[in-house]
Order: structure tokens, then sequence, then C-alpha cells
């Protein structure tokens, strides 16, 4: 694989060589400014349960249509549950996107105060249970493993950038971060056709499993499309435009799309955002007077809802 994308083994984080946890977060750090995208294997999150995952998706985009919608995201005002292939467009200029997606987030009782207040993305999800026995368990205990694994790479990404290596981890408190899983139709009349347009994440930091069918690419420096070849153990990392903000476009967002190969394919990322209420400002080690902050200070939750609305109604 190219090194725009790295491929980077981070199971020393999990031991206790300071050093080796410093050599990491240094090829994290250089990957986040140069690309803004690297691959990661050694993690934690286990093979059988990615494989488990991805076989309740296929079974779940199987279903009737009927059944899919018994669980539509329309059914509630917080982006969680089943979207058909019209409603998400993330090149919004153009509606090319073809895809269904099931989307989840996390649990807040229905007597959490935010869900009281009707807060914006707060609630429960829409599991759909009644179709698929074992769904709720295998879904929420991967959503909490995803956030473990995405505060394993807070702790490198504060060391790349010399900050306390602890110090994003209190932010991502009940936390608006989104599991996606997704499903590519094949279109053996259509290869090469953009099924998920041109676009930057919105939020902190996208972890993305995809299968090995491919498609996925990432736009170089001199604007060529970058294969990202498939891992079969390993995630996809890339930074979001909250995350580019944060800091000051040292680590870049960078752009990416999925080409249809003609082939069926399913992709799960899970989009790593704070808590609604955190502030995203430029981190003091990120300005100096040569280099003032570029962007004004945002809320993650007013930032999210403004870019969730111009997908789903541009
Ligand atoms: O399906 C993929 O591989 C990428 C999806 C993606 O970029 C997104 O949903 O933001
Ligand atoms: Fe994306």
């Amino acid at each position: 694989m190219q090194e725009y994308i790295p491929v980077i083994d981070i199971s020393d984080i999990y031991q206790s060589d300071k050093n080796r946890h410093l050599q990491i977060a240094q090829r994290v750090d250089e990957a986040c400014r140069h690309s803004g995208f690297f691959c990661i294997t050694g993690h934690h999150i286990s093979q059988k349960d990615i494989q488990r995952i991805k076989a309740f998706a296929r079974h779940f985009f199987s279903l009737p249509m009927e059944d899919k919608q018994s669980v539509s995201i329309l059914n509630n005002q917080i982006y969680r549950g089943y979207s058909s292939h019209e409603m998400e467009q993330l090149d919004y200029q153009r509606s090319i996107d073809y895809k269904e997606i099931f989307d989840m987030g996390y649990h807040l009782d229905a007597d959490h105060p935010e869900v009281q207040r009707k807060e914006p993305f707060r609630g429960s999800n829409q599991h759909p249970e009644h179709l698929i026995a074992g769904w709720t368990k295998l879904f929420e205990t991967h959503y909490q493993n995803m956030t473990e694994l995405a505060k394993v790479l807070f702790r490198i990404i504060a060391l790349g950038l010399k900050l306390e290596e602890n110090f994003f981890n209190d932010m991502f408190f009940e936390s608006l971060s989104t599991f996606r899983i997704i499903h590519y139709p094949g279109l053996p009349e259509q290869r090469n056709r953009v099924v998920c347009g041109a676009h930057t994440d919105y939020g902190i930091l996208t972890i993305l499993h995809q299968d090995d069918v491919g498609g996925l690419q990432v736009r170089s420096k001199d604007n060529q499309w970058v294969d990202v070849p498939p891992i079969t153990d390993g995630f996809v990392v890339n930074i979001g435009d909250m995350m580019a903000m944060w800091t000051n476009d040292r680590y870049k967002s960078t752009s990416h799309r999925v080409l249809n190969i003609g082939q069926d394919r399913i992709s799960m990322p899970f989009f790593t955002e704070p808590h609604p209420s955190q502030l995203i400002q430029c981190l003091p080690q990120c300005s100096d007077e040569q280099n003032p902050p570029k962007y004004p200070p945002v809320i993650c939750r007013d930032w999210l809802l403004k870019r969730f609305k111009a997908a789903y109604n541009g």
C-alpha cells in the first residue's frame, strides 16, 4: 500500500514500553499531517466480532424493504435507524450516492435530562431485534468496544500533539459517536460509478472497517484518486473536519469517495465525536503568531446538526 496511507501496527500501545508508544504516536502524527488517512492493525477488536456484525448486516439488508422500514430513520428525529438509497447525499451538489445504511448512537434512556429536553441526536437506538434476534446485544457491545478503541487512538493522538496522554478522554463522555453499517448493492452494469460522493467527514475521527471488495478512494495532494485496499483485520482511520479545525489544519480532513466495483459491498464506519457540548477551538499547541487560528470556535452539536441537515435535505 502507498505510504500516502501507511499501515500502522498499534499493538505496542497496549504494552507498557513508553518509547514504543511515542514511536507509534510519531507515525500517526505524520500520517494525520500528510494525508489524514492511515490503517491500523494490532487493535483489540476481534475478527470474530467483525465477521458476526457483517453477517448480521448482510442479513438485515437482504430483508424486504417493508421490514427495513420498520426501523426507518424517519420514525425519529435523531438520525438513528435505517435509511434507503435516496436519503443521504454526501456530495450534495450532485445526487449520486447509491447505498443503504443503518445508524446507531450512544443509548440514553427516555428519562435522561437531554432526552427530556429533546436535544438534537439524543435518545435511544432503533434496533431491529424483532427481525434478527441477538442484534441489540451484539451492536451495543460493539459500540462500546469501538468507543474503547477510539480512546486508545486519542491517547496516541494526544502524544503526537505533545498533549497530556489523557487530554481527550473526558471529552467523549456520553458522546455523539455514530456506528454505521453501509450496504452498496453491486451494480454490474455500472462499474466505476461513484456510489458515495466525494466528501470530507464532518467529525473528529472515523474508524472504518471495509470488506474485501474495495472501492474506497482518497484524493491525493496532486488531485489523483488513490485506492485504499482492504486489510482483513485492519481499520482505515481518517481525520474529519472538526479535528482539522481543532488542530488548525495541522491534521488534514481529506476528501474520499467510493466506486462501485460491480459487487455488493459492506463497510462499517465508527464516526467518533465528543460530547455534544464540547467546544472545538484551536488547540494552543497548533497556533502561534505566524499561524493564527483559522476557524471560529464551534460547539460540536451545532456543527454536526448543520452538516447532517445539509446531507439529508440538500
Ligand atoms: O464506505 C466506505 O468505505 C466509506 C464511507 C464514507 O466515507 C462515509 O460514510 O463517510
Ligand atoms: Fe467518509
